[in-house]
């Protein structure tokens, strides 16, 4: 479904950029000399990248329906602003409310290299859970490598806080090969023990995971995918958030292959729990990740 090839109706909205559609969902697709990407607006969840002669770094499930209103389960959510479930109110939507929604987006660069698009979503005040005028922009830039770069701009005249991720999916052919380097000596919160532990070597997926690792925001490599190896980058967070629903919850998910568990993992570059931020009247945070694929040895 995530397929970059173009269509008959496309409509070309730069060199490198055209708008399509997949089932409900219009999606930009881009193709430069470096990647292939493809972005729904809903959400500006990016659902594809491929850097050229790689393979698709990201996953999404050949479940996923790509409907109007319903966010997509794979690919790279945008939680904002807040992650996971809210703080004090149980009847709203878990990892804030911008996946549903359809973002503005500008075209800001196009070369043979690189791709940039910049996506933004204003909110005065009025969603539930978050009474605060802001503004969040996403820039989107396809090349060589995967930059991506979140930034929250406090519009109002209160202080607030948020907390957010860049829900990546990563692609993988065996959970159970995936290691995850670079969190030694981080402190892991597991969310299904309730307990807390220092990470002592290389993270391994031989059960549900869902936890948050408090960290320095040192880079992280992803091993074991299968075709690359990831590096993550990272400036403005001190968290990351490790998930796989593993056999039983994998059946209950929504979009979802009951064997899809073994075919993804979630690390997610995160600004949450003791790494939220208070953004002050006038002024922004920016979440940055950039995302580097290297052939495997
Ligand atoms: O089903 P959702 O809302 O996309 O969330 C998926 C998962 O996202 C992870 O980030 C959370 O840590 C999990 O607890 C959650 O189940």
């Amino acid at each position: 479904m995530t397929n970059n090839q173009p269509q008959h109706n496309d409509h070309q909205l730069s060199q490198h950029v055209a708008l399509s559609t997949i089932n409900e969902l219009p999606v930009l697709k881009i193709q430069n000399q470096q990647a292939s990407a493809c972005i729904a607006i809903q959400g500006a969840h990016l659902i594809e990248y491929t850097p050229t002669n790689k393979a698709n770094v990201l996953f999404v499930s050949n479940e996923e329906p790509y409907i109007k209103g319903k966010a997509i389960r794979g690919g790279i959510p945008i939680c904002w602003p807040w992650f996971g479930a809210h703080e004090t109110l149980s009847d709203v939507p878990a990892h804030g409310f911008v996946r549903d929604k359809d973002w503005q987006y500008e075209i800001v660069s196009d070369s043979l290299e690189r791709t940039d698009i910049r996506f933004s979503f204003t909110t005065e005040g009025e969603q539930a859970g978050f009474a605060y005028p802001a503004r969040c922009e996403l820039l989107v830039s396809i090349g060589e490598t995967l930059l991506m770069s979140l930034t929250t701009h406090n519009t109002g005249d209160k202080p607030f806080e948020i907390s957010q991720a860049l829900h990546s999916y990563f692609q993988c052919a065996d959970i159970q090969d995936v290691r995850i380097k670079g969190l030694k000596n981080s402190q892991f919160l597991d969310q299904l023990s309730d307990s807390v532990y220092e990470l002592k070597k290389s993270f391994k997926f031989e059960q549900e995971v869902d936890g948050i690792v408090l960290d320095r925001g040192q880079p992280v490599e992803l091993k074991g995918l299968g075709q690359s190896t990831v590096t993550l980058i990272r400036e403005g967070s001190n968290s990351l958030v490790l998930w796989n629903p593993w056999i039983e919850k994998s059946k209950r998910l929504s979009s979802f292959d009951a064997l899809d568990y073994l075919r993804m993992v979630c690390v997610e570059v995160t600004n949450t729990s003791e790494d939220s931020r208070l953004v002050k009247p006038g002024k922004s945070h920016t979440l940055f990740m950039e995302i580097v694929t290297e052939p495997n040895a």
